[in-house]
């Protein structure tokens, strides 16, 4: 178990977090916050990149710094701008990074393969990198942050600048992989998150503002999201008093989905999802 017991992280004077308490387990954790909220920051004390400015984060009932090399070997890291060498090949690359991580040649000899299949690259595992695509050159993050099989994985933004092919795909190597794990992925975007993560972190003023299922999320706002039509030039108005989640354009109609504490009459209930739980924890 990963314990992080009310960390506080300042940069000189600025608090990017504060007293954050959390118990990971085996499983998915969607770290779900609006940019600048602190993710890429958790991360790194993860990572041990950074250290707590109070606070301690403990493997196992003890402190990832004392353990050091023990803790991260067992760590898988894919940080927000990887760096990787546009000559290299992804095996060549993974083989690489695996010595650095301390793996034997003969073990890196059986897995750089296995992983390469096992994020799709297999027919390109011998070309350079300079000539992949964005989605392409995640896959390869993820496959060096696999490297030794880690029992942490944590993914820092992973999807950023993927298309929606890519995504899915993506979405598909982490189930695939998060039974004997704790996967930590951050982002902004709900949809990377919400169909594949046990368990959805939200971060809001620099503290933890919710950690809790998807459904159960999703619970706290039933009653509170309607759709309705309303004459477009109605819309500013009807945007001064609620909060419109999205809206689409019918005719001289929008058709809109928004967050109200009670329901009116004409108004349409509707279920919520975590896009909703976003839309409405961050509204202002
Ligand atoms: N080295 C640093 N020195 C000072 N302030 C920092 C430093 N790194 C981050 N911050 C600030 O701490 C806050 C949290 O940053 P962090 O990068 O953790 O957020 P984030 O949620 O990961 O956002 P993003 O997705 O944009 O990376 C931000 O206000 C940022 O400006």
């Amino acid at each position: 178990m990963l314990q992080i017991n009310h960390v506080t992280k300042k940069y000189q004077n600025f608090t990017a977090l504060k007293d954050i308490d959390l118990e990971l387990e085996y499983g998915i954790y969607g770290l779900l916050a609006p940019n600048g909220a602190g993710k890429t920051t958790l991360m790194k004390l993860l990572a041990t990149l950074l250290y707590p400015t109070e606070g301690s984060i403990l493997w196992e009932g003890r402190e990832i710094q004392k353990l050091d090399e023990r803790y991260r070997e067992k760590l898988g890291f894919l940080p927000q701008d990887f760096g990787y060498y546009r000559d290299y090949t992804p095996e060549r690359y993974l083989r690489y990074i695996g010595i650095l991580k301390g793996l034997k040649k003969e073990q890196l000899k059986k897995e750089v393969p296995q992983l390469i299949d096992r994020v799709g690259l297999s027919e390109a595992a011998k070309k350079k990198m300079k000539k992949f695509s964005g989605g392409m050159i995640q896959r390869v993050g993820i496959a060096q942050a696999l490297l030794g099989n880690p029992e942490i994985l944590i993914l820092d933004e992973p999807t950023a600048g993927l298309d929606p092919k890519e995504r899915v795909r993506f979405r598909k190597i982490l189930t695939s992989l998060s039974r004997d794990k704790i996967v930590i992925i951050s982002t902004h975007i709900v949809s990377d998150v919400e169909f594949i993560a046990n368990h959805i972190i939200m971060l809001k003023d620099k503290q933890v503002y919710a950690n809790d299922s998807v459904e159960n999320l999703c619970r706290s706002l039933e009653g509170k999201i309607f759709s309705t039509a309303v004459r477009t030039e109605e819309l500013p108005e009807f945007e001064r008093k609620y909060q419109v989640v999205s809206q689409r354009q019918e005719g001289p109609n929008c058709e809109l989905r928004f967050i109200a504490e009670k329901k009116k009459e004409g108004w349409n209930l509707c279920a919520a999802s975590l896009e909703d739980v976003f839309l409405y924890t961050y509204q202002e």
